[in-house]
Protein backbone atom coordinates (compact mmCIF):
# COMPACT_ATOMS: atom_id res chain seq x y z
CA UNK A 1 0.00 0.00 0.00
CA UNK A 2 1.37 3.22 -0.77
CA UNK A 3 2.59 5.18 1.90
CA UNK A 4 1.80 8.91 0.80
CA UNK A 5 -1.78 10.08 0.63
CA UNK A 6 -1.92 12.97 -2.08
CA UNK A 7 -4.71 15.62 -0.55
CA UNK A 8 -6.93 16.47 -3.56
CA UNK A 9 -7.80 20.05 -2.41
CA UNK A 10 -9.05 20.93 -6.09
CA UNK A 11 -12.25 23.18 -6.38
CA UNK A 12 -13.30 21.59 -9.51
CA UNK A 13 -13.54 18.19 -11.61
CA UNK A 14 -11.40 19.21 -14.51
CA UNK A 15 -8.48 20.00 -11.64
CA UNK A 16 -8.76 16.72 -10.23
CA UNK A 17 -9.30 14.61 -13.60
CA UNK A 18 -5.82 16.86 -14.89
CA UNK A 19 -3.81 15.67 -11.89
CA UNK A 20 -4.81 11.93 -11.99
CA UNK A 21 -4.19 11.68 -15.34
CA UNK A 22 -0.21 12.11 -14.82
CA UNK A 23 -0.71 8.80 -12.70
CA UNK A 24 -0.78 5.10 -14.43
CA UNK A 25 -1.52 3.06 -11.22
CA UNK A 26 -3.57 3.79 -8.80
CA UNK A 27 -2.08 6.17 -5.57
CA UNK A 28 -4.21 6.96 -2.42
CA UNK A 29 -5.55 10.16 -2.09
CA UNK A 30 -7.27 12.18 0.33
CA UNK A 31 -11.17 13.96 -0.84
CA UNK A 32 -11.54 16.52 1.77
CA UNK A 33 -14.52 19.20 2.55
CA UNK A 34 -12.93 21.61 -0.79
CA UNK A 35 -13.53 19.30 -3.26
CA UNK A 36 -16.45 17.52 -1.56
CA UNK A 37 -18.84 20.98 -1.13
CA UNK A 38 -17.70 21.84 -4.99
CA UNK A 39 -18.64 18.70 -6.44
CA UNK A 40 -20.72 16.59 -4.00
CA UNK A 41 -19.97 13.20 -3.51
CA UNK A 42 -20.27 12.29 -6.52
CA UNK A 43 -16.68 12.78 -6.82
CA UNK A 44 -15.85 9.83 -4.34
CA UNK A 45 -17.65 7.29 -6.86
CA UNK A 46 -15.96 8.42 -9.72
CA UNK A 47 -12.18 8.78 -8.19
CA UNK A 48 -13.06 5.19 -6.86
CA UNK A 49 -14.17 4.10 -10.38
CA UNK A 50 -10.37 5.32 -11.45
CA UNK A 51 -9.21 2.61 -8.83
CA UNK A 52 -7.62 5.42 -6.59
CA UNK A 53 -7.43 4.14 -2.61
CA UNK A 54 -9.51 7.24 -0.73
CA UNK A 55 -9.22 9.15 2.35
CA UNK A 56 -12.36 10.75 2.92
CA UNK A 57 -11.24 13.59 4.98
CA UNK A 58 -14.93 15.33 6.39
CA UNK A 59 -13.32 15.64 9.68
CA UNK A 60 -16.63 14.86 11.63
CA UNK A 61 -17.36 16.41 15.11
CA UNK A 62 -21.03 16.32 16.14
CA UNK A 63 -23.62 14.44 18.99
CA UNK A 64 -23.10 10.89 18.72
CA UNK A 65 -26.35 9.85 16.63
CA UNK A 66 -25.68 12.43 14.26
CA UNK A 67 -22.20 11.26 13.85
CA UNK A 68 -23.88 7.53 13.72
CA UNK A 69 -26.11 8.41 11.04
CA UNK A 70 -23.47 10.40 9.01
CA UNK A 71 -20.95 7.26 9.27
CA UNK A 72 -23.47 5.40 8.28
CA UNK A 73 -24.13 6.90 4.96
CA UNK A 74 -20.48 7.56 4.06
CA UNK A 75 -19.35 3.81 4.92
CA UNK A 76 -21.89 3.01 1.81
CA UNK A 77 -19.18 4.84 -0.03
CA UNK A 78 -16.50 1.91 0.20
CA UNK A 79 -13.49 4.33 1.01
CA UNK A 80 -10.42 2.75 2.89
CA UNK A 81 -10.72 5.75 5.65
CA UNK A 82 -12.78 8.25 6.83
CA UNK A 83 -12.33 10.43 9.90
CA UNK A 84 -13.41 12.41 12.96
CA UNK A 85 -12.05 15.20 15.39
CA UNK A 86 -11.45 13.01 18.26
CA UNK A 87 -12.55 16.14 20.27
CA UNK A 88 -16.20 15.18 20.15
CA UNK A 89 -15.28 12.60 22.95
CA UNK A 90 -15.07 8.98 23.53
CA UNK A 91 -19.24 8.22 22.75
CA UNK A 92 -19.21 10.52 19.35
CA UNK A 93 -16.45 8.06 18.48
CA UNK A 94 -18.08 4.94 19.57
CA UNK A 95 -21.39 5.95 17.77
CA UNK A 96 -19.31 6.24 14.66
CA UNK A 97 -18.00 2.94 14.65
CA UNK A 98 -21.74 2.05 15.17
CA UNK A 99 -22.22 3.82 11.87
CA UNK A 100 -19.60 2.35 10.21
CA UNK A 101 -20.36 -1.28 10.94
CA UNK A 102 -24.54 -0.53 9.54
CA UNK A 103 -23.29 1.20 6.76
CA UNK A 104 -20.69 -1.19 5.53
CA UNK A 105 -20.32 -2.85 2.22
CA UNK A 106 -19.28 -6.78 2.25
CA UNK A 107 -19.04 -6.50 5.69
CA UNK A 108 -15.72 -4.54 5.59
CA UNK A 109 -15.96 -0.98 6.87
CA UNK A 110 -13.79 1.69 6.34
CA UNK A 111 -10.78 2.62 8.54
CA UNK A 112 -12.34 5.32 11.10
CA UNK A 113 -9.04 7.71 12.07
CA UNK A 114 -9.34 10.72 15.21
CA UNK A 115 -7.74 13.93 14.16
CA UNK A 116 -6.29 14.44 17.68
CA UNK A 117 -4.54 18.22 17.35
CA UNK A 118 -4.85 19.78 13.84
CA UNK A 119 -1.05 20.56 12.56
CA UNK A 120 -1.84 24.01 12.28
CA UNK A 121 -2.25 24.19 15.88
CA UNK A 122 0.55 26.03 18.04
CA UNK A 123 0.75 24.78 21.62
CA UNK A 124 0.34 28.91 22.00
CA UNK A 125 -3.36 28.47 20.43
CA UNK A 126 -4.01 25.21 21.89
CA UNK A 127 -3.00 26.94 25.07
CA UNK A 128 -4.50 30.40 24.97
CA UNK A 129 -7.18 29.89 22.33
CA UNK A 130 -8.77 26.45 22.65
CA UNK A 131 -7.90 26.34 26.35
CA UNK A 132 -6.32 23.33 26.37
CA UNK A 133 -3.03 23.82 29.38
CA UNK A 134 0.36 21.65 28.84
CA UNK A 135 2.06 20.40 25.89
CA UNK A 136 0.69 19.78 22.46
CA UNK A 137 2.44 16.11 23.04
CA UNK A 138 0.11 15.07 25.99
CA UNK A 139 -3.02 16.43 24.47
CA UNK A 140 -2.65 14.20 21.27
CA UNK A 141 -1.69 11.07 23.73
CA UNK A 142 -4.65 11.49 25.77
CA UNK A 143 -6.92 11.87 22.53
CA UNK A 144 -5.36 8.75 20.54
CA UNK A 145 -5.84 7.06 23.93
CA UNK A 146 -9.54 7.60 23.72
CA UNK A 147 -9.79 6.93 20.11
CA UNK A 148 -8.31 3.60 21.13
CA UNK A 149 -10.88 3.30 23.78
CA UNK A 150 -13.58 3.97 21.88
CA UNK A 151 -12.62 1.55 18.76
CA UNK A 152 -10.69 3.73 16.16
CA UNK A 153 -8.14 2.26 14.14
CA UNK A 154 -5.83 5.42 14.24
CA UNK A 155 -5.06 9.37 14.20
CA UNK A 156 -4.14 11.63 12.76
CA UNK A 157 -1.10 13.51 14.35
CA UNK A 158 2.03 15.16 13.26
CA UNK A 159 5.12 13.37 12.52
CA UNK A 160 6.51 14.55 15.75
CA UNK A 161 3.89 12.67 17.91
CA UNK A 162 3.88 9.17 15.97
CA UNK A 163 6.58 7.56 17.85
CA UNK A 164 4.60 8.61 20.84
CA UNK A 165 1.26 7.17 20.34
CA UNK A 166 2.61 3.88 19.24
CA UNK A 167 4.53 3.48 22.33
CA UNK A 168 1.08 4.22 24.02
CA UNK A 169 -1.31 2.34 21.83
CA UNK A 170 0.64 -0.19 20.01
CA UNK A 171 2.25 -0.32 16.40
CA UNK A 172 -0.83 -1.37 14.92
CA UNK A 173 -2.62 1.66 15.77
CA UNK A 174 -2.62 4.17 12.68
CA UNK A 175 -0.58 7.32 12.48
CA UNK A 176 -1.73 9.46 9.53
CA UNK A 177 0.81 12.55 9.61
CA UNK A 178 0.18 15.69 7.64
CA UNK A 179 1.76 18.91 7.38
CA UNK A 180 4.35 17.32 5.60
CA UNK A 181 7.07 19.93 4.00
CA UNK A 182 10.03 19.36 1.87
CA UNK A 183 13.00 21.39 2.90
CA UNK A 184 13.21 24.28 0.48
CA UNK A 185 9.21 24.94 1.16
CA UNK A 186 8.03 27.62 2.95
CA UNK A 187 5.70 26.65 6.25
CA UNK A 188 2.40 29.15 5.28
CA UNK A 189 -0.76 27.73 7.98
CA UNK A 190 0.89 24.63 9.02
CA UNK A 191 2.98 25.30 12.35
CA UNK A 192 3.83 21.45 13.34
CA UNK A 193 5.35 20.42 9.91
CA UNK A 194 8.27 17.73 9.24
CA UNK A 195 10.28 16.67 6.17
CA UNK A 196 8.94 12.79 4.39
CA UNK A 197 12.61 11.39 5.92
CA UNK A 198 12.01 12.34 9.39
CA UNK A 199 8.08 11.03 9.10
CA UNK A 200 9.98 7.80 8.33
CA UNK A 201 12.37 8.01 10.75
CA UNK A 202 9.39 8.31 13.12
CA UNK A 203 7.75 5.01 11.76
CA UNK A 204 4.52 7.20 10.77
CA UNK A 205 1.93 4.78 8.54
CA UNK A 206 1.17 7.06 6.09
CA UNK A 207 1.96 11.07 5.76
CA UNK A 208 -1.05 13.31 3.59
CA UNK A 209 1.00 15.51 1.25
CA UNK A 210 -1.31 18.16 -0.33
CA UNK A 211 0.35 21.47 -1.64
CA UNK A 212 3.83 20.29 -1.32
CA UNK A 213 2.97 17.69 -4.97
CA UNK A 214 -0.06 19.46 -6.16
CA UNK A 215 1.78 22.82 -6.34
CA UNK A 216 4.92 21.32 -8.07
CA UNK A 217 6.61 22.26 -11.63
CA UNK A 218 6.05 18.27 -12.05
CA UNK A 219 3.80 16.75 -9.28
CA UNK A 220 4.47 13.46 -10.78
CA UNK A 221 7.88 13.20 -10.28
CA UNK A 222 7.63 14.98 -6.34
CA UNK A 223 5.20 11.48 -5.67
CA UNK A 224 7.67 9.43 -6.57
CA UNK A 225 10.57 11.43 -4.99
CA UNK A 226 8.34 11.18 -1.33
CA UNK A 227 7.42 7.52 -1.60
CA UNK A 228 10.74 6.65 -2.45
CA UNK A 229 11.77 8.53 0.71
CA UNK A 230 9.31 6.77 2.68
CA UNK A 231 10.28 3.12 1.97
O1 LIG B 1 -7.25 15.45 8.51
C1 LIG B 1 -6.36 15.89 7.77
O2 LIG B 1 -6.10 15.35 6.71
C2 LIG B 1 -5.53 17.00 8.27
C3 LIG B 1 -5.37 17.09 9.64
C4 LIG B 1 -4.42 17.98 10.19
O3 LIG B 1 -4.20 18.04 11.39
N1 LIG B 1 -3.72 18.77 9.32
C5 LIG B 1 -3.90 18.74 7.97
O4 LIG B 1 -3.21 19.49 7.27
N2 LIG B 1 -4.83 17.89 7.43
C6 LIG B 1 -5.07 17.90 5.97
O5 LIG B 1 -3.88 17.55 5.27
C7 LIG B 1 -3.72 18.33 4.09
C8 LIG B 1 -2.40 19.06 4.18
O6 LIG B 1 -2.22 19.81 3.02
P1 LIG B 1 -0.84 20.57 2.73
O7 LIG B 1 -0.57 21.47 3.91
O8 LIG B 1 -1.11 21.34 1.47
O9 LIG B 1 0.20 19.50 2.56
C9 LIG B 1 -4.94 19.25 3.99
O10 LIG B 1 -5.84 18.66 3.09
C10 LIG B 1 -5.52 19.25 5.40
O11 LIG B 1 -6.93 19.33 5.38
Amino acid sequence: MNKTIVALDFSTKDEVLDFLKQFDEPIYVKIGMELTYACGLDIVKEVKEMGHHIFLDLKLHDIPNTVKGGMKNLAKLGVEIVNLHCAGGIAMMKAAIEGLEEGSVGGKRPLCIGVTQLTSTSKEAMNDELGIPGEVIDCVKLYAKNAKTAGLDGVVCSVHEAKAIHEVCGPDFLTVTPGIRLADDSKDDQKRVATPAFAKEEGCDHIVVGRSITKSANPKETYYQIEEMMK
